[in-house]
């Protein structure tokens, strides 16, 4: 089945649950609900705190696959240049628009985004962010939409940005100010490679096909790909596509994960025999690399506290043809999951702020705040602590995060190594750390953009016999 079929179908069976009519949009205004749908989108994520991928999911499904790609790039773009559309918003519109209007406000800098970073052409931006109005019940708001985007045009507003350097950067002032302070003369790179799209990194499954059958299939569906040394199952796609439409998705031939994740498995390396328990493992990306990378694991055990969360390793698994013990449970609570068996391997992919990989999912960047940073530190040290206990003695720990915040990496294991003298650091092979911007005594902190992955951090522990 294809993608845009299998799209269609999720939409009504969508609307048959609700037991409403699908709404039916004509041909020609469908660039004004695309307008209406990202501004909307944008609403949900900046006031309601929705995460992108819940607001934008059930919107997608409505579209064939050009238009869903066209409705993610005006979400995923605006909110990379939020404080520049916000500056520019604030300078045009008088008064800001309150209750059910201020969605009009999103519009509008949805607008400013497609007359600045888009090839769009300025009346067809102007004219169908305008009709999208018609969708928000703004439609006493059009005249108004209609100046300030014309005026925007005719007074080169694209030309100022704002003074504030955290906000010309496209991020909040705390993560602007942390990478900063950590990174010196990296954050510069760091700001410009947290900007960039990430770009596509598949994971084939060897069992079921080889490297170069694998690039001759993607290369068929029109496909540019690229090939790294250290990713041996690994393959990076030049432009996104629509996955589920590629050949060979359905038989699990493949999954997506990025490079940095691509790392965790080789790095943690299970043996034939081994007991591997994955603690945080939804939506099972890494279980399934661990399952297909050593396929002669005696037990594995993937846990995860958010219930949908694990439903999804559970498909993902099947669809790969792998499988694991599922268990539903906060991992450090052991009284309510662990049978008092010890581990080979543990992979501990801890909950974190997810600052490495700003670029691919640009929401978190305006709905993680720094308040968050401390209770995070906390889960993890407590994650730590537990898992620690049920390995094995002289069993592999890898603590790992998509962070690249150092009191989430470094500095959390520098503190286990001080409250836990049983605990070596284990050298990262050089395959892997050459990559790394940062090699430090306690692990590897990948930067986003380097060696085209996402920012990552992973420290190797071994429990002395
Ligand atoms: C970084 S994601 C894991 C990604 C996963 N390892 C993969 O590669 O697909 C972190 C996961 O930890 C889960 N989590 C958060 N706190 C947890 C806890 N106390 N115990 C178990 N899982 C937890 C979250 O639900 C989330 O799915």
């Amino acid at each position: 089945m294809n993608n845009d079929q299998r799209r269609k179908d999720k939409k009504r069976a969508y609307y048959q649950k609700q037991g409403r009519q699908e709404t039916v949009v004509s041909p020609q205004k469908i660039g004004a609900k695309l307008r209406a749908d990202a501004a909307s989108v944008l609403f949900e994520i900046l006031e309601n705190g929705v995460s992108a991928k819940q607001a934008l999911n059930s919107r997608l499904d409505a579209y064939d696959s050009r238009n869903a790609a066209w409705l993610q790039e005006m979400v995923f773009g605006s909110l990379r240049k939020l404080p520049t559309l916000q500056f520019w918003l604030r300078g045009l519109l008088d008064k800001p628009l309150k209750g059910n209007k201020k969605v009009l406000e999103h519009l509008i800098m949805v607008g400013f985004y497609q007359l600045t970073f888009t090839r769009v052409s300025p009346h067809a931006a102007v004219a169908e962010t305008v009709g999208g109005a018609e969708f928000l019940r703004g439609d006493s708001l059009k005249g108004l939409l209609n100046a300030i985007l014309r005026t925007f045009i005719r007074e080169n507003t694209a030309l100022k940005e704002p003074e504030n350097p955290a906000a010309a950067a496209g991020l909040p002032n705390w993560i602007f100010k942390a990478i900063n302070e950590h990174y010196g003369e990296l954050a510069h790179d760091i700001i410009k490679q947290t900007n960039q799209k990430a770009p596509l990194w598949l994971r084939f499954n060897p069992h079921k096909i080889d490297l170069e059958n694998f690039l001759s299939a993607l290369n068929e569906s029109g496909m540019p790909t690229q090939t790294s040394l250290a990713h041996t199952t690994g393959v990076i796609c030049e432009h996104s596509t629509n996955i589920t439409a590629l050949h060979g998705f359905d038989d699990g031939w493949f999954a997506v994960q990025d490079g940095a994740a691509q790392f965790a498995a080789p790095i943690l390396a299970p043996e034939a025999g081994d007991k591997v328990l994955d603690c945080c493992a939804a939506p099972g990306g890494k279980t399934a690399h661990l399952l297909t990378l050593q396929p002669d694991i005696r037990r594995c055990v993937a846990i995860d506290s958010d219930p949908d969360r694990l439903a999804r390793v559970d498909e993902n698994l099947a669809r790969l043809g792998l499988s694991a013990e599922l268990k539903c449970a906060e991992a450090q609570d052991l009284d309510a999951w662990h049978d008092g068996e010890l581990f080979d391997k543990i992979l501990l992919d801890a909950p974190c702020s997810a600052t490495g990989i700003i670029r691919r999912q640009p929401d978190i960047r305006w709905l993680r705040q720094k308040t968050d940073i401390a209770p995070l530190v906390a889960i993890q040290k407590e994650l730590l602590a537990k898992m620690w206990q049920i390995l094995k003695p002289g069993g592999k720990l890898l603590y790992a995060t998509c962070s690249i915040l150092p009191e989430e990496n470094v500095q959390q294991i520098q503190l286990f190594l001080e409250n836990n003298s049983d605990a070596e650091v284990l050298p990262i092979e050089p395959i892997y750390a050459q990559y790394a911007s940062v090699v430090c005594p306690t692990g590897l902190q990948i930067l986003p953009g380097d060696g085209h992955m996402d920012g990552f951090y992973y420290a190797l522990l071994q429990k002395r016999q």
